[in-house]
């Protein structure tokens, strides 16, 4: 498996507080990995290590199968990014903004300016200058901006803020595209789990700069949205008892007394059975399903994972 993208305990702190903690993670090659994760997470600080606008306090970073260093500048060239709001020539039209960005690049296939345009739905607006242009469009002129160099690699910061929902739809399909025809790997941040758990092939969950998983999302469709949840005063032991008494692999315990199983595979009865005999008092134990975004939300909220 080619990895695009590694990080091995990337840090950053700003005035002695981790904004990145320790993030370890993986992008395959062709892949779309998703950031999931509130303001605030790290997402943007982590995207900006890797594209080389921010240095790491500590950790490494591998791009291409290559560690980068505070001088790596040419990966760059076979990367296409979007990080925060896109700055353009205002006065420029969206045309002659990409003309300006390939010169830059040292890109000299001006077709793909074409392309790029029409891929995005933005190749009819011919003369009006990029100062007219909605939201919106401006954010769909980025990523016709990061794509015009035909990257391996497109890193998207949030690439749908300004959209509105048919735009969003279309950005989503944009991406499909992008990574099944044209092969790019994607790295894209998002704070709202329904814009990437329709394309992402792995999703990173993140929260106070720490990554808290990273998982392939065939992995967690089905299996992880039902659960069996248990209410006990004695969390912990019972969590231990599970643990060795069935090799479970994906536990939650929550603060207020409850243990949730992610892993269906253990009848509910034999759980309460080995539950009694350690003499944990079970005060009740029901099977439940929740919805994708409850699953992420009790990571990011709370829970010890216990495997
Ligand atoms: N230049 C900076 N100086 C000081 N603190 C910073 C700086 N950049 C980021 N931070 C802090 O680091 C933390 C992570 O910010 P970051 O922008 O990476 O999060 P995010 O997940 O991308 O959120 P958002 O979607 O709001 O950008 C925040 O607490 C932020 O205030």
């Amino acid at each position: 498996m080619v990895h695009i993208v590694k990080t091995n305990q990337l840090t950053r702190t700003y005035g002695g507080k981790e904004a990145v903690s320790n993030v370890s993670m993986s992008v395959k090659q062709g892949e779309i990995y998703g950031m999931l994760g509130p303001n605030g997470a790290g997402k943007t600080t982590v995207m900006k290590m890797i594209t080389n606008l921010v240095k790491p306090t500590a950790g490494e970073i591998e791009l291409f199968g290559e560690r980068i260093t505070d001088s790596s500048y040419r990966h760059l060239g076979r990367m296409g990014m979007i990080i925060e709001t896109p700055i353009f020539y205002d006065k420029m039209t969206a045309h002659e903004n990409l003309e300006l960005h390939c010169d830059y690049m040292g890109y000299h296939n001006k077709n793909s300016i074409k392309e790029a345009l029409e891929l995005v739905n933005l190749n009819a607006i011919d003369k009006k200058p990029v100062k007219e242009f909605s939201l919106g469009m401006k954010q769909r002129l980025g990523i016709a901006r990061a794509i015009t160099t035909k990257p391996e690699l497109l890193i998207l910061d949030e690439p749908t803020n300004g959209l509105d929902p048919v735009g969003i739809k279309e950005m989503r399909e944009l991406f499909s595209v992008l990574s099944k025809q044209f092969g790019m790997t994607i790295l894209v941040s998002s704070h709202i789990l329904g814009e990437i758990e329709l394309i992402a092939d792995t999703i990173a969950v993140m929260n106070g700069g720490k990554l808290l998983q990273e998982v392939p999302m065939e992995h967690i469709t089905r299996q992880n949205t039902e659960y069996i949840e248990i209410t006990t005063r004695e969390c912990g032991k019972a969590a231990y008892v599970l643990e060795k008494q069935f090799q479970l692999t994906n536990i939650r315990v929550f603060d207020g007394g409850q243990i949730r199983v992610y892993d269906c595979r253990v009848a509910q009865n034999d759980l309460m059975k080995a539950l009694v005999l350690h003499d944990v008092a079970i005060e009740s134990i029901y099977k439940k399903t929740g919805s994708l975004e409850d699953y992420f939300l009790s990571i990011i909220n709370g829970g010890d994972v216990v495997v």
